[in-house]
């Protein structure tokens, strides 16, 4: 069975972000992950984890405005000064939660922007990163997002995320795999995984359609993660899903099962 890590920007949000830690510890969950804690103090942060003895294995670089519709920093020529000031802070998070791999995500492609330049902004911005977070033990990633739920999104497909973490030629540089953007997107989930598998830092997943939690919808999870078991893959798997239940917990038959 892989290891799961419970998501607390998605699972048990039928609580406070705080009290989420040891929501997911009695649930069943050694490891957890977010999408932000910047909202709350490091050491408050640092403090849940520790009292719940969950493992914290992820979290994003600051994103920009998301309220604005921002979606990530990482491609957007003219916000490089933003981006680093994003990692730093990230570092400093991280070290209070002894995370070891940070999510970059690219953001929304602006209108009419030049592709070539968005790309060569990412790839200058995820060498950045990995400089500053390699030294401290620390895993880069970069994610795809599926472009009906983000129009527009730069990175949409795991194939260019792949093509930009060889493009950027940095050791401690990988893909964050979403089974669920990646179904939207590409399918073909297990060739698709075989094939990055030497390249994927972090795994995610959802049903499809709806974002669900697995038995939700189209996807075999059972067996998709036996066959995760089966190519060896020995990282993280994010449950990053929106329960369908009122309580996180009535959800949780995937993970018993
Ligand atoms: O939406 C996702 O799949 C990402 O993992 C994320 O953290 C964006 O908020
Ligand atoms: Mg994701």
């Amino acid at each position: 069975m892989p290891r799961f890590s419970a998501n607390l920007s998605m699972l048990f949000t039928e609580r406070p972000f705080l009290e989420r830690f040891e929501a997911a510890a009695r649930a069943g969950f050694a490891a957890v992950e977010c999408q932000f804690p910047y909202d709350w103090p490091a050491d408050e942060v640092a403090r849940a984890a520790r009292g719940a003895g969950v493992e914290v294995v992820l979290f994003n670089f600051p994103a920009g405005d998301w309220a604005a519709g921002e979606r990530g920093l990482g491609c957007l020529p003219g916000r490089e000064d933003e981006f680093r000031a994003g990692v730093a802070r990230a570092l400093e998070y991280a070290a209070a939660l002894g995370c070891t791999r940070l999510n970059c995500l690219a953001g929304v492609a602006p209108p009419a922007a030049d592709a070539a330049a968005l790309r060569a902004t990412l790839i200058g911005n995820l060498r950045h990163a990995v400089d500053a977070c390699a030294p401290r033990g620390i895993d880069v990633l970069v994610e795809a997002i599926n472009t009906r739920d983000v129009p527009g999104f730069f990175v949409d497909r795991c194939t260019l995320a792949a093509e930009l973490v060889a493009a950027a030629a940095r050791d401690r540089l990988f893909i964050q795999y979403d089974i669920y953007h990646a179904q939207v997107m590409e399918g073909d989930l297990a060739r698709s995984i075989a094939r990055l598998l030497p390249h994927i830092g972090h795994i995610q997943f959802a049903d499809n359609p709806g974002r669900g939690e697995p038995g939700s919808g189209e996807i075999n999870f059972p067996w998709l993660f036996a066959e995760l078991d089966r190519l060896g893959y020995a990282g993280w798997v994010g449950a990053e899903y929106r329960p369908r239940g009122a309580d996180t917990e009535s959800g949780l038959g995937w993970l018993r099962a």
